[in-house]
């Protein structure tokens, strides 16, 4: 309980100060709550002395104005802290994981669906902006709430404050019995939150496939699950919970009783005047307001717990750059050295090696083209360059520096990738492009559009470049995304460019208009590209056929095809050619 305490506070850092304000408002409001106490004290007495006169009721009655406000103001204030410190935990939070994830190698994203991920940025790190600043508000602002007031009973009416400190003792026996127990059942809770917040994300993800193969009602079967483990877990906790409040209710309402008794009898035998007697019993309602608020916060306890060692865990993610230099090499040769590579142990790769030993240079500021049947390693090695993973043994150097050597922001300084599949972000075309230079002003955007031949159809759009795309890019053609995210590339004109040409989703025209953005964007560069089109392939400066993890020719398209071999074999016989992905 107590190392559960001290975690949720150590995570609660900078925000602490906040927290601490907040808990010293609550005590202040406890004791503006206890001045409503005196003003009933002042009736009680003048009416049990039959003191004539108005005074008293005046008394009172500013006592309880006082009281009135200052219970407004220290909760809107107290609110208002805890409001802040959780908003601020979490967005920190959030903000320090979104900086992590560009430091993990992509197999990360293999491991851990990033539905996991989501789950710890969306529904954890939510539970935290709640439950970390409400725990230690109330288990601290409740205890001493408990302490100062069980004391003034004490001092006022010795004998009530013990029956008091009993009903207190008690409570807190079994507070302490519910957290240790809820210990065992709040991590799950907890991951059946995640595991949900992922199967969700999927079943959305993956929404166009459920509906294209008319599998609506079993696509979802992992959503359900998760909802049924959800429901379970909550309901368990509640299970838990239920039986605890009601037990700690119960003794709170035994101990009221008790001290009204007590207070009753002293009066009877004459040892408590009937005012002290009276004041007593309205205490008895009052005494408990503060260890209930304690309660509170222990039932929150390791939920709140549980929460932070899931979001500890996310941020425990592997980081790729932390010996890296910022390097910003002259030349921009790129030098595989005995590549061996594999996607790791995980189920779908299972540890199975992908590269075998690749030995290849590629000079500064030539073309090299990468062909082979799908499956044979093309993309693989194109991504150990922008180090999306990291090499098994041997090395892949960039200007004779190997990529590990560099931090991973000056690594990617120096590349630009396009894919087949683009991603754009739900954000105004402008600001799409921008991410390939954020400092771009918008002549240099409109320059890089005109450049990727996107400039006529993003001009012709109502809005023009401050139209805003759907997410992904989801209201413009395949071919439209494809010269945005040319332009982003160019507009951030780093010396390497890798490419992976389009085949899919383009009409003669487009194709006719994308090659031209790529002769632009590859000038004067280092290019390494998955090269489709036959044109494409004969004109660069070395070719690689990649079959099976292993380079098995290397040369220019005139040295390759009068040599036997998958090359030839490819020119001639691609219609036949099953598996390839060239489109001539
Ligand atoms: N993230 C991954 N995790 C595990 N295995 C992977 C992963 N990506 C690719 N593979 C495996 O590595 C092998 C090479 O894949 P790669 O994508 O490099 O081939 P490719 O030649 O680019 O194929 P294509 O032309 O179809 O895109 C394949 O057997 C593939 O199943």
């Amino acid at each position: 309980m107590i190392e559960a305490f001290r975690k949720i506070w150590r995570f609660a850092g900078e925000e602490r100060a906040n927290i601490n304000k907040s808990v010293a408002v609550k005590f202040l409001n406890a004791v503006f709550h206890m001045l409503e106490v005196s003003a009933i004290y002042f009736v009680i007495v003048a009416l049990t002395q039959g003191v004539a006169g108005n005074d008293a009721a005046w008394t009172a009655l500013a006592f309880m104005a006082v009281s009135i406000i200052g219970n407004a103001v220290t909760t809107a204030f107290s609110k208002n802290q805890q409001t802040h410190a959780g908003y601020f935990m979490a967005a920190n939070e959030r903000i320090k994981i979104g900086n992590l994830l560009k430091g993990v190698p992509m197999g990360f994203f293999n491991e851990n669906s990033l539905g996991e991920v989501t789950g710890v940025c969306t529904t954890v790190l939510g539970n935290i902006e709640m439950l970390v600043p409400m725990v230690l508000v109330d288990i601290m602002g409740g205890l001493i709430g408990t302490v100062v007031f069980t004391a003034m009973i004490l001092v006022f009416e010795w004998r009530v404050g013990l029956v008091a400190l009993a009903g207190i003792f008690v409570y807190f026996l079994i507070v302490s019995s519910m957290e240790k127990k809820s210990a065992a059942i709040a991590p799950n809770a907890q991951k059946s939150q995640t595991a949900l917040t992922s199967a969700v994300l999927e079943y959305v993800q993956g929404m166009g496939i459920v509906k294209s193969f008319n599998l609506s009602g079993r696509g979802d079967k992992r959503a359900q699950d998760a909802l049924e483990y959800n429901r379970k877990s909550n309901l368990d906790m509640e299970k838990l919970m239920t039986p605890y409040t009601i037990f700690q209710e119960l003794v709170l309402q035994i101990a009221g009783i008790a001290m009204m008794s007590v207070s009753i009898f002293c009066w009877i035998d004459g040892t408590m005047s009937i005012a002290n007697a009276l004041m007593c019993i309205v205490m008895s309602f009052l005494v408990f307001g503060q260890i209930k608020l304690f309660g509170m916060g222990m039932s929150m306890l390791r939920l709140a717990s549980a929460s932070i060692d899931r979001t500890l865990q996310t941020e425990g993610m592997e980081q790729m750059d932390e010996k890296g230099k910022a390097f910003s090499p002259k030349s921009h040769g790129i030098e595989f050295k005995n590549v061996h590579f594999s996607y790791g142990n995980t189920p779908t790769a299972g540890g199975r090696e992908i590269l075998h030993g690749i030995d290849v240079t590629l000079p500064d500021r030539t073309t090299t083209a990468v062909i082979g049947p799908s499956g044979s390693g093309k993309t693989t090695l194109c991504n150990l360059i922008a180090r999306f993973w990291d090499v098994d043994s041997g090395s892949v150097k960039i200007g004779g520096k190997d990529v590990r050597e560099y931090t991973l922001e000056s690594l990617m300084e120096q590349i630009s990738m396009v894919f087949q599949n683009v991603y754009l972000f739900a954000d105004t075309i402008e600001n799409n492009i921008k991410f390939g230079r954020p400092q771009a002003t918008h002549a240099e955007v409109a320059e890089a559009a005109r450049k990727a031949c996107c400039a006529d159809f993003i001009e012709a759009l109502s809005d023009g470049y401050d139209t805003v795309i759907g997410e992904g890019g989801a209201s413009l053609s395949g071919g439209e995304k494809q010269r945005i995210s040319i332009a982003r590339a160019m507009l951030k004109d780093a010396p390497i460019v890798i490419l992976d040409e389009a085949t899919a989703n383009v009409d003669p025209e487009n194709e006719d208009r994308l090659q031209k953005a790529i002769e632009e964007l590859t000038r004067d560069k280092t290019i390494i590209m998955i090269a489709h089109r036959l044109k494409t392939v004969r004109n660069s400066d070395q070719i690689l056929v990649v079959d099976e993890g292993r380079i098995v020719q290397k040369g220019k398209h005139e040295e390759l095809i009068g040599q036997e071999g998958i090359y030839a074999d490819f020119v001639l016989g691609r219609k036949e050619a099953i598996g390839w992905k060239l489109n001539a």
